[in-house]
């Protein structure tokens, strides 16, 4: 089946509100006349989303959040909900990435229930999911994913709106990727793991992106790999013609 790619630049805890903006014009402009046959956004952090979206508007980018609360309101000080950054002009959110889950302490059941609420509210959400080195070297990435995946997905009805992101921990802003081999045999995983609880429909049409020192220099040949919908780029997302060059990489 032919996926459309997706790609998103995670800006992660960098830029102001100014810095946001120009970043974005700078991405749009190096986008030139825009692209065709792939999606791709940004992800600003929460006080740059309102004013980077607005000047989204006009395309070709859409606008995603890092994270979001799985209640709507109330005593949750420093939290934000999925309706509010939806009301923020956010079509897409990022949940479970993996620094939240090892720095904030994001359980596989705070992932599923941000999840639920952000596919609830209407939100397009990309799950993250991937193992640590320690776990890798262990042998057990396949049990960890799995688990990860079917933990962030349980309970939830239909996965339209879902993209998956695999981010092997140890290849996150190291600088090491995981190898196009090693991504894509993960990736089929997924695709499996997907299949199995939603049916081979779903799992053919489900996008699961690779993050993980994406680069220029080697988005093309990830890409490639039957598996393999597009990416999450961290690093270099923040520099506007490497992202270009990556989401150029994926259409
Ligand atoms: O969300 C993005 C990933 O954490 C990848 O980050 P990176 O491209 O800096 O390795």
């Amino acid at each position: 089946m032919k996926r459309t790619n997706i790609v998103v630049g995670n800006w992660k805890m960098n830029l102001t509100i100014a810095e946001s903006l120009e970043l974005a014009s700078a991405v749009i402009a190096e986008l030139g006349s825009g692209f065709s046959g792939c999606e791709a956004g940004i992800a600003p952090t929460c006080p740059a989303l309102y004013e980077t979206g607005k000047l989204l508007a006009s395309g070709p980018l859409f606008l995603a959040a890092q994270n979001c609360h799985y209640e709507n309101d109330g005593a949750f000080t420093g939290e934000v909900s999925a309706r509010m950054i939806l009301g923020a002009g956010c079509s897409h959110v990022i949940i479970g990435h993996s620094e939240r889950r090892q720095l904030f302490g994001e359980t596989d059941e705070i992932v599923n229930r941000k999840v639920s609420k952000a596919l609830k509210e209407g939100l397009k959400v990309i799950l993250c999911v991937g193992e640590t080195l320690e776990e890798r070297e262990s042998g057990i990435t396949g049990d960890v994913v799995t688990r990860q995946v079917k933990a962030g997905l349980a309970g939830i009805a239909g996965i339209g709106d879902l993209v998956i992101a695999y981010e092997p921990v140890w290849a996150i802003g190291t600088g090491k990727t995981a190898t196009s081999e090693q991504a894509q045999e993960v990736h089929a995983l997924i695709r499996k793991t997907v299949s199995d609880l939603y049916g081979a429909e779903a799992g053919d049409g489900l996008r699961i992106q690779y993050g993980g020192s994406v680069k220029p220099s080697n988005a093309a040949e990830l890409f490639a790999m039957p598996d393999i919908d597009g990416g999450l780029i961290g690093g270099a997302s923040l520099n506007a013609s490497d992202f270009a060059a990556i989401v150029k990489a994926a259409c």
